[in-house]
């Protein structure tokens, strides 16, 4: 029984956080890159970010993923949603999306992956990763809500 439970409690206790940043510009167009091949969800569009390291701040992950892949220093870094991924029966990820409103330098695909901005309003949910596809829709309408607030 023991061996039973210690067994469920390493199972529960696997999660992987990530780090995911939304770069967002004053046009309110989005950074984004294709997962390249030999990753999950090959050929999907994606946010810069990546894993948590042990002991590591979560939003220092994001800053030293966004300065590894794409070459910026975030310096305005905002919550913005936590979704949790059930990848199989002992991994679940949990990813932390962030709005990244303010950084230096100018973003790139810094490991050779295609990269693009597009607007928020005209992003696909389809073409990302499942646990993406609420966070998009509520990037999407918080943009509308905003944009009705300032006319
Ligand atoms: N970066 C990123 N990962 C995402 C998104 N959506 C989503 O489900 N994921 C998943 C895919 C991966 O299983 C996991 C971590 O992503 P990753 O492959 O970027 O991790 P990493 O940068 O640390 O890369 P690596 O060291 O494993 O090569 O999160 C997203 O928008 N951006
Ligand atoms: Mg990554």
């Amino acid at each position: 029984m023991a061996d039973i439970l210690s067994d469920m409690n390493r199972h529960l206790n696997n999660e992987q956080n990530i780090a995911i940043g939304i770069i967002i510009n004053t046009n309110n167009d989005i950074f984004v890159a294709i997962r390249p091949d030999g990753k999950s969800y090959a050929g999907l569009f994606e946010f810069p970010g990546g894993k948590v390291e042990a002991d590591e701040d979560i939003q220092d992950a994001l800053r030293r993923e966004l300065m590894e892949e794409v070459g910026i220093y975030a310096t305005k870094i905002e919550d913005f949603s936590v979704e949790k991924s059930v990848v199989s029966e002992s991994l679940c990820l949990i990813l932390h999306f962030f709005l990244v409103t303010a950084w230096e330098g100018e973003p790139f695909g810094k490991e050779g992956q295609t990269t693009q901005w597009i607007a928020a309003n005209t992003l696909i949910p389809d073409m990302f990763p499942p646990a993406n596809q609420d966070v998009i829709l509520k990037l999407q309408s918080d943009i509308i809500h905003l944009n009705k607030n300032n006319q």
